[in-house]
């Protein structure tokens, strides 16, 4: 009864995990530092006389405060450069704890009180903590958990999240504020992990060092890593079903081949995660994308109405290292207006791009937007204000059916807009419960216009969206833009297609080498139409 009362408070460690892991794609491995806060926190609270609850609570609010500091220190940092160093700080804890005698008592650990009592003055209850009490309060904490973690999978968040784990750079530009987001998502984890830490404590009376040693914290992972190309909420818990049998595993492998069981053990853990990491792609592809629809948006009678706005960029520069990659570009886009930015392979146009989208900062030079500076504006704050962007290669929301990724975009605009309306004005409607990838080139091309436009943002800039498109699909394009530019948005089209440009713009800049050359018409600006160089 024990050793299952235990596993079951870990899995609230796991589900709490896979928070980050599966649902957000944050490689965290810290977790088993977490749980050792809740473990010595409540030891140590239990210690000097806290009442039960008080010192549960207090244990677990350390833990969270723990996950914060952690966040500020890595939600900024690309994936593997979280997973080395959350590595590190699940080592650092270890070492703290056998290092500092006053914190753990050494390799013996802290013993709690023995029986522990609970007592409620208030509701005149009091009662001893008993394995079977455990059990009881170990199992109502799963299930309130993975109670809790379904309906967060099945709303908004559930969207947000799946953006943030299958396209972080895509996330911001659909408006979802990334680092707040996997700041939130780790605290929670890491609460969870205290949580779970404080009940193992209380349950074993006891919290010693080797219990939560760095390979906890790689066990943790691989549990809440099983599953997370195409995240359930069964998912985290079919892991740990299969990782708590591993130290049993391990003990009887290393009875018969008399071997030390923790070596048995990490070297299965390691097996494991190698083959999670093999399989979690192909197996992901397998399983069926979520169809349901998030709840009804209230409203969708304004169909994403549209408060125009004029984008200015006067004297932009951008070096990077010795390179000057943008050099002083004055640029204008206007309410219903498509300005096209033209210009041969590697003169700056995707650079423009991400400036004025705000995933990259210039140099010198400013952004404005409706007549107010943005320039050092946050991409999803960027988007909330009227300017998104598409990407080169469409960024594909493989979980996501065009509906839900619409929906997902309209959350920029409120948590009741409804996205649907951007699917019918790229002619989409007809593939909204689609697997995304059925999609064609083509129509992934206009399912990235129709996400930009589902944010309500008054300009898009638009990054080659023709490339990969057939004539048909082109032709449709030229009708989508139009739509677009009749409802007021202003559109800045980076296109290699000069007919394109010429049947669809309304002006254009020619950039070389960093600076604008040339601006005027699409037939005065584009070499191709000019039949010469360039015009100023
Ligand atoms: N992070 C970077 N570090 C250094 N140089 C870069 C970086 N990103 C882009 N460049 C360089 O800046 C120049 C402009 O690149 P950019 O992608 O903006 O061109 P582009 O006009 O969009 O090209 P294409 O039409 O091929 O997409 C290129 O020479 C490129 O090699």
């Amino acid at each position: 009864m024990t050793e299952l009362a235990s596993d079951l408070y870990m899995l609230v460690a796991v589900l709490g995990l896979a928070l980050c892991v599966a649902y957000c794609g944050q490689p965290v491995l810290c977790q088993g530092a977490f749980v050792s806060a809740g473990a010595f926190g409540v030891a140590h609270l239990l210690g000097v006389g806290l009442p039960l609850a008080a010192a549960v609570l207090l244990a677990v609010a350390i833990a969270a405060v723990l996950g914060g500091i952690v966040a500020v220190l890595t939600i900024h940092l690309p994936r593997a450069h979280v997973a080395l160093s959350t590595w590190a700080i699940a080592w650092l804890a270890y070492t703290a704890l056998q290092s500092f005698h006053w914190l753990s008592n050494g390799a013996d650990g802290l013993s709690l009180p023995v029986p522990i009592r609970l007592h409620s003055g208030i509701l005149h209850l009091s009662f001893t903590l008993t394995e079977g009490v455990h059990l009881g309060v170990a199992a109502v904490l799963c299930a309130g958990v993975i109670v809790a973690l379904a309906r967060w999978e099945r709303g908004v968040a559930g969207l947000q999240a799946a953006a943030l784990r299958e396209g972080p750079a895509l996330a911001g530009t659909l408006g979802v504020p990334v680092r707040a987001r996997r700041a939130v998502a780790l605290i929670c984890a890491a609460a969870l992990g205290g949580l779970a830490g404080a009940g193992i404590a209380l349950l074993a009376s006891a919290a010693a060092p080797a219990d939560v040693s760095p390979l906890l914290s790689l066990q943790l992972f691989v549990a809440a890593l099983i599953g997370g190309a195409a995240p359930r909420v069964w998912a985290p818990v079919a892991g740990w079903a299969v990782v708590a049998a591993i130290p049993h595993l391990a003990g009887s492998i290393a009875a018969a081949a008399e071997v030390p069981a923790v070596g048995v053990d990490g070297v299965l853990t390691a097996a494991l995660l190698g083959l999670v990491v093999v399989l979690r792609g192909p197996v992901g592809r397998l399983l069926p994308i979520v169809r349901g629809r998030p709840r009804a948006a209230s409203d969708t009678s304004d169909a994403g109405a549209v408060v125009p706005g004029t984008l200015v960029a006067r004297g932009v520069s951008v070096r990077l290292g010795d390179a000057t990659i943008l050099d002083g570009v004055d640029l204008e886009v206007r309410p219903g207006e498509i300005h096209a930015l033209v210009g041969a392979n590697g003169s700056g146009k995707t650079t423009l791009l991400r400036v004025l989208s705000g995933t990259l900062r210039p140099t010198a030079g400013q952004i404005e937007f409706r007549d107010a500076d943005i320039t050092r504006t946050a991409t999803a704050r960027r988007v909330r204000a009227g300017v998104t962007r598409t990407f080169q290669r469409p960024a594909e929301l493989p979980s996501l059916t065009p509906y839900r990724q619409v929906r997902l975009a309209a959350l920029a605009r409120g948590r009741d807009a409804d996205g649907g309306w951007a699917l019918e004005l790229t002619d989409l409607d007809g593939h909204a419960d689609d697997d995304p990838r059925s999609l064609t080139g083509g129509e992934q091309q206009l399912l990235q216009v129709a996400r930009a436009a589902a944010t309500g943002a008054a300009v898009l800039l638009l990054d080659e969206p023709a490339a990969g498109m057939s004539a048909d699909e082109r032709q449709r394009l030229r009708v989508v833009l139009r739509r677009l530019t009749e409802r007021g948005v202003g559109l800045l089209l980076v296109e290699h297609d000069s007919s394109l440009v010429a049947d669809v713009a309304d002006r254009a800049s020619l950039l070389d080498g960093g600076r604008v050359v040339a601006h005027g018409t699409p037939h005065e600006v584009v070499p191709a139409l000019t039949g010469s160089g360039t015009s100023a």
